[in-house]
């Protein structure tokens, strides 16, 4: 089988740990900057980071349009946090100016656990994994509604955001609010890779 190549978008956002959880899984890996890296890629991870300031550099360096182009095509895409954003068709609480790539027909709230509760983890469970995944949340936002072709992966338990969405499917695209690259556990970046390999 020839070896499956997974791209990480890197013009800004925690690359490194997401080239490593994906190292860890046995794929071979490549970070994009250029339409010409994209071209390389089964599947793309679309880090953590700061959704506004990756839609201007991707907007800067000419991503965005390829980015949307090989998405819309069908190109299995996995984004965490301000990745979930970018995946994102509809943004609350964004600026005026951000642009994202879209793909994902759901709505989401950037920042939407408060100015109090930046950043807190805990195990959650998440639809096919069989033991709940340590979830570390930083500034995340919640996936506020979702339309029919989306399957809801996880919500949160307990407390005052208990019930929200915060891991989604829609066919080849995959997004978390929360950072599985981030602790160790490479099971949803296998999930991932999984869904590269059958796509
Ligand atoms: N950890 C993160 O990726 C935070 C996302 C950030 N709050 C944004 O809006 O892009």
């Amino acid at each position: 089988m020839l070896s499956t190549t997974i791209g990480v978008f890197a013009l800004q956002g925690d690359v490194r740990e997401h080239l490593a959880a994906l190292e860890a899984v046995g794929v071979t890996t490549l970070t994009v900057r250029r339409p010409e890296e994209l071209a390389r890629c089964d599947g793309l991870v679309i880090p953590g980071g700061e959704s506004t300031t990756m839609g201007k550099l991707a907007r800067i360096f000419g991503l965005l349009d390829p980015l949307r182009e090989r998405i819309a095509t069908g190109m299995p895409t996995f984004g965490t946090c301000a990745g979930m954003i970018m995946l994102a068709d509809r943004v609350l609480d964004g600026t005026a100016d951000q642009e994202t790539i879209g793909g994902l027909d759901i709505t989401v709230r950037r920042n939407a656990f408060g100015r109090q509760v930046h950043s807190f983890e805990g195990p959650l469970t998440m639809t096919g994994l069989a033991e709940p995944v340590h979830a570390v949340f930083i500034r995340a936002p919640w996936v506020e509604s979702v339309g029919d072709d989306v399957e809801v992966l996880a919500r949160v338990e307990g407390g005052e955001a208990h019930g929200r969405i915060v891991a989604v499917r829609q066919g080849n695209l995959m997004a978390t609010s929360f950072h599985p690259e981030v602790g160790g556990d490479a099971r949803v970046h296998r999930s991932f890779v999984d869904l590269v390999r059958s796509a």
